[in-house]
């Protein structure tokens, strides 16, 4: 059994638009528009899409926060909204607009009610505490009330809430949201250690592709309420032909710059004096060896495939066809 199983969820929402000047007609949103999807136990899954593609909508759904309007969805094989109060203890969640923590209390005290609520036996919440404060280094601010933290310290705390009952599946909605750079990679750092051990299943999803690049080995792509992309990030690549570049800086332009056999000249910079070649197949090696026998290299990088590049391609792309399966 895997660990989530949609089959054909959808979500519509009615809303009331105006009109005329008095006038209010009722509208059919169609947030999620028929996913079908399969996560297995310890798949850290990224979960991504344009604004208003319906990622947050669809997370209300796994989480029992929203009815399916059709479809089915199964989470640890319970049914999310029947069965809210035991997925409650089999899954963890962090909202990265909203918060679980007692905000007038310390941190620590935040922890202790959790304790309570999921009815964690004192030994195994003293063990995750420890390892959760070790890895998100939450001791310097373990007891300050959690209004007075900052937005990178209450991040951490959420993540240790969402995890001390030792969940199966974690469900983070922007976790990185807003946070500075020593913050991000101490959430991603400690999201990538929990992703090693194998155990839980991650869905994350995120604005920050640096988030996915670091942790997911699958990405799910969402667009209009359809999966648009189900695969790796390389299989993202290879679909929209993105490509290795080489930038070859040279001490004088070439009348006639070479051509290496499985590798196209993609640009000419610099008034001739950079080269900047698509690797096609041939590799690195080639392109330096049939440049090296014709021009003075004065530099020479490579520059790997950039996923914001290729993702606001495959957001720009038309929508799905309804009919035609992603
Ligand atoms: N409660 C609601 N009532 C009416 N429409 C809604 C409601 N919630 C979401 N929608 C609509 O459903 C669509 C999907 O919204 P959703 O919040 O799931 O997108 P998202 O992918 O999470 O977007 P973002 O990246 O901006 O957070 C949008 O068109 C949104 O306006």
């Amino acid at each position: 059994m895997s660990v989530i199983e949609l089959d054909g969820l959808r979500k519509e929402f009615t809303v009331r638009v105006k009109a005329g000047r008095l006038r209010r007609q009722r509208r059919t949103v169609t947030a999620v528009d028929g996913i079908d999807l399969r996560v297995e136990r310890g798949e850290l899954l990224g979960y991504i899409g344009p604004n208003g593609a319906g990622k947050s909508t669809t997370l209300k759904m796994l989480t029992g926060v929203l009815s399916p309007s059709a479809g089915q969805a199964r989470v640890c094989g319970l049914r999310p909204v029947a069965d809210r109060t035991r997925l409650a203890l089999r899954i963890g969640v962090v909202f990265g607009q909203r918060s679980q923590l007692w905000w007038d209390l310390p941190l620590a005290d935040s922890f202790d009610l959790l304790r309570h609520l999921y009815r964690v036996p004192a030994a195994a919440h003293a063990a995750r505490l420890r390892r959760c404060r070790d890895l998100l280094d939450l001791d310097d601010f373990l007891t300050t009330p959690v209004r007075q933290l900052s937005l990178g310290q209450r991040m951490r705390g959420e993540l240790t809430a969402a995890l001390l009952h030792d969940p199966q599946v974690l469900f983070l909605d922007e976790p990185t949201i807003g946070l500075d750079v020593v913050s991000k990679q101490a959430v991603r750092g400690f999201l990538a250690e929990l992703g090693r051990a194998g155990d839980t299943t991650l869905v994350l999803t995120t604005h920050d592709l640096a988030d996915i690049e670091r942790l997911c080995a699958r990405l799910v792509v969402v667009d209009h309420g359809r999966v648009v992309h189900d695969g790796s990030i390389a299989a993202l690549h290879a679909r929209y032909g993105s490509r290795r570049l080489v930038v070859a800086d040279l001490d004088a332009p070439l009348a006639v710059p070479p051509q290496p056999v499985g590798a196209a000249l993609h640009r000419v910079e610099a008034d001739g004096h950079r080269l900047v070649y698509a690797l096609e197949s041939a590799g690195v090696a080639e392109v330096i060896s049939a440049l090296a026998g014709v021009a003075a290299l004065r530099d020479l990088s490579i520059v790997e495939p950039d996923i914001e590049d290729v993702v606001a391609r495959l957001y720009r792309s038309p929508a799905p066809d309804p009919r035609r399966p992603a």
